[in-house]
């Protein structure tokens, strides 16, 4: 089992590009699955779950490559639309295989998704909107059997604003007879890069990024080559490290437009960020300002997936912060890890209360999920000692080696594997 040793207090400093987005290449490496032929796609990271989301495609009898953040895949061998539940299980994002393998095989077979433990995580939108779209499903166990001859356009009320369900409901729309309309569909940036990639194959979909997303269904799609686009919330995890570490860090390849929620917050913080078309410049030399009340909701809203690093910042505040978490009902799993490190933060229901303290101490601490960890690795570069961060195969689904990309900001950190004492020379 590999672990992160961290010899903190040093700020971050340096400029680094960053990787493509984790949460808009799952969904377009499934939607791949809606074509023959190969389809190229550009600025896919390293990670844990792009490598899941490539085996599954290669059990279904797709050829796929990954080199130099390049995936290759021939999709004319897929014959399979039954997914075996031990690589369903592996991650959450197997579910947006469903959509498009009914769409292009009238039926599919898959089980439970797996993924992190933040919460309850059903599949009921899912399922309501291939209903909708005319398929016949049959549930046993954790068993989903979805059929149908020719999905046909639906009107479709998404009852909550569901990522995964939104684009589940696109890729499967796009081949179905007539026009789909999505309404109270999710607005994440991801979701526009699905849209963007499925016309660049000769989808007609309009709205994405909208409450209302219409899918004219055509007869067939064609293979294109595809850049992904960069990972916000890598972009918000090091914009963070860098405050937290009261660090100077210029980011290239990013999109500051997507990560406008977060730039506001770390203003009223106190961090200085300057914004340069795809650069963002974040430093900080002072302690930061507690914030009165930080919601995460959809987007654009304050995203989930960047309340556990921010949590952090707010941990080394002057003053005290409450951060409500409204997304998943188990996200606060890092807050037991931050007090060992010296946190003084208290739950109570879907609220955390957060008494900033001078510093933060380091301590050994475990990931319990991909963004809780990322949190922990904040906290112990901003804190004072070593910090030993385990489980860190829940990092590794989200950020591409992440320990090489802090190096590189001057970051003392190193991936170990037992024993970890004395690799570190402070
Ligand atoms: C791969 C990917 O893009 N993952 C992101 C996606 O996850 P994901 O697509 O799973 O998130 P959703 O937007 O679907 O989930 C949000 C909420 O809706 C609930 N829900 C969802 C579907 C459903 O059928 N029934 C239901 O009740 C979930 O339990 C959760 O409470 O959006 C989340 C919310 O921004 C992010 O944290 C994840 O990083
Ligand atoms: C929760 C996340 O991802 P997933 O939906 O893949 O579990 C995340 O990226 O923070």
């Amino acid at each position: 089992m590999d672990k992160l040793v961290i010899e903190g207090g040093k700020p971050l400093s340096g400029s680094i590009v960053i990787q493509g987005a984790k949460n808009a290449a799952l969904p377009i490496l499934a939607a791949s699955m809606l074509v023959e032929g190969n389809v190229t796609l550009d600025q896919v990271p390293n990670l844990l779950d792009i490598e899941v989301m490539l085996n599954i495609l290669r059990d279904l009898g797709c050829k796929a490559e990954h080199k130099n953040q390049t995936v290759w895949l021939d999709t004319t061998g897929v014959q399979s639309s039954h997914i075996p539940e031990s690589l369903m299980r592996q991650m959450r994002s197997s579910i947006f295989l469903m959509g498009p393998l009914l769409a292009r095989f009238g039926e599919v077979t898959i089980y439970q998704p797996g993924g992190c433990a933040i919460g309850e995580r059903k599949i009921d939108l899912h399922l309501r909107g291939l209903m909708s779209l005319g398929a016949q499903i049959e549930e046993e166990g954790s068993r989903v059997v979805c059929y149908a001859k020719k999905l046909r356009g639906a009107e479709i009320h998404l009852d909550f604003p569901s990522v995964g369900a939104t684009e589940n409901i696109m890729m499967a729309a796009v081949l179905a007879d007539g026009l789909t309309t999505i309404s109270n569909a999710a607005r994440e940036p991801e979701i526009q890069d699905l849209q963007n990639f499925l016309n660049a194959m000769g989808a007609k979909i309009i709205g994405a990024g909208t409450d209302t997303i219409t899918i004219e269904g055509v007869e067939k799609l064609t293979p294109c080559r595809y850049p992904v686009i960069p990972d916000r919330i890598v972009t918000g995890t090091i914009m963070v490290a860098a405050a937290a570490t009261r660090g100077s860090v210029t980011m290239h390849n990013t999109c500051p437009s997507h990560l406008t929620s977060l730039i506001h917050v770390l203003r009223r913080a106190g961090v200085q960020i300057t914004v340069d078309g795809d650069i963002i410049k974040v430093g900080s030399a002072n302690r930061p300002k507690s914030i009165d009340r930080i919601v995460t909701s959809p987007y654009p809203a304050f995203p989930t997936d960047l309340q556990s690093q921010v949590m952090v910042l707010l941990a080394l505040a002057d003053g005290v912060s409450i951060m409500k978490e409204t997304i998943f009902e188990g996200r606060f799993k890092h807050v037991d890890e931050l007090c060992r490190m010296g946190a003084d933060i208290r739950v109570d229901l879907n609220s955390a209360f957060i008494r900033g303290v001078p510093r933060l101490y380091g301590a050994t601490v475990e990931a319990t999920d991909l963004r809780a960890g990322a949190a922990l690795v904040i906290a112990g570069l901003a804190a004072q000692g070593k910090t030993v961060v385990e489980q860190i195969h829940h990092i590794d689904r989200g950020y591409d080696r992440i320990e090489t990309m802090l190096e590189h900001l001057g970051a003392r950190i190193k991936r170990v594997s037992s024993p970890v004492n004395n690799l570190i020379q402070p």
